[in-house]
């Protein structure tokens, strides 16, 4: 039986959303007389120091779960958290962010209630593909629960976060629609860049690539079904490649992709699958992962396949 719920909550997440749906969760659990902590992310990175902290010190595995409440940048920060420190303890997740990509490949739009009814009652969690990855010019390393981008994705990711009405628009909860309009403000910006990839040990070439999205389930940017052929519960690493892109390339691949999903059959895509990949880009191109800004690096990276459970 659940005796205690160590809630991390981002309350601003979706232009204030995540502190509704904070009060929403306490009042189901104190209906289920289930014993509650609250622990409010003050800053970026927040979410990751405080998952490690609970778990080294009151956290009591069966008895006690973990609930996150936020956009997929503050569940990224706490898988990240617990798996780079081995530590394999089931979250519960409930979204609360404006794009909310982990929810809709793997919660159906489960109400709030019924999440935490499968986190209370649940005997077991569910494991779930993650990607790894490590990066050799920054050092850096971590996971991938969506997606990570290099190129056109990243950049209207950026704008999205930038988009001076975007807060308005989120908390009409319209907050989706700033990567739509971040499209249309990216388009006179896109960069070109080679790629090298090792799929599997087999070398391909990609010139003139304008996107290059690592993608775990089809969604980015709140719904946007980059990749639809990506299927969230296989164990393999998709990779969609965007090239050689003109004007012409534009209308002919955008109603494909917000449309008719028939990216696949475009000229300008490639799609590839693997286990074990890896990428070079050759120069400094901006890059996101799960929907987190990156620095422009000219990035070599390695990715593998690992997994993490949750109550879903
Ligand atoms: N108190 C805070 N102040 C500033 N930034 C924060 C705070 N708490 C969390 N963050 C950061 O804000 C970023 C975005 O948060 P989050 O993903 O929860 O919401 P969102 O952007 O609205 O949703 P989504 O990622 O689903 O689009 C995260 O990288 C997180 O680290």
């Amino acid at each position: 039986m659940t005796e205690r719920v160590h809630i991390i909550c981002h309350r601003e997440s979706g232009g204030g959303k995540g502190k509704k749906v904070l009060f929403e969760a306490q009042r189901i659990l104190t209906g289920f007389n289930v014993d509650y902590l609250t622990y409010y992310t003050d800053y970026a990175t927040h979410a990751y120091s405080l998952a490690q902290s609970i778990v080294m010190r009151g956290h009591k595995p069966y008895t006690h779960k973990l609930l996150v409440i936020g956009g997929d940048g503050t569940l990224h920060e706490v898988v990240n958290a617990l798996h780079q420190s081995n530590l394999n303890i089931p979250l519960t997740y409930i979204p609360a962010g404006t794009g909310n990509d982990f929810n809709r490949a793997w919660q159906n739009n489960k109400s709030i209630r019924e999440i935490i009814e499968t986190m209370i009652y649940a005997r077991t969690a569910v494991k779930i593909p993650i990607f790894t990855y490590e990066e050799s010019v920054t050092q850096s390393s971590g996971v991938i629960l969506n997606s990570m981008g290099f190129g056109f994705d990243a950049e209207t990711n950026y704008a999205a976060s930038r988009l001076p009405f975007g807060n308005f628009l989120k908390k009409l909860g319209l907050g989706s629609l700033t990567y739509f309009f971040a499209i249309f403000t990216t388009l006179n910006k896109i960069k070109s860049f080679d790629v090298e990839l090792l799929v599997d040990n087999k070398p391909i070439q990609i010139q003139n690539c304008n996107l290059l999205s690592i993608m775990n389930n089809p969604f980015f940017g709140g719904g946007i079904r980059l990749d639809n052929l990506c299927e969230p519960d296989k164990a393999e690493i998709s990779i969609l490649a965007v090239h050689d892109i003109t004007a012409k390339g534009v209308i002919d691949l955008l109603p494909r992709i917000l449309v008719t999903q028939t990216q696949h059959e475009s000229p300008y895509t490639s799609r590839y699958t693997g286990q074990n990949i890896q990428i070079r880009l050759n120069k400094s191109i901006r890059g996101q992962v799960d929907g987190e800004d990156l620095t422009s690096i000219e990035a070599d990276l390695t990715l593998g396949l690992s997994e993490f459970y949750f109550y879903l």
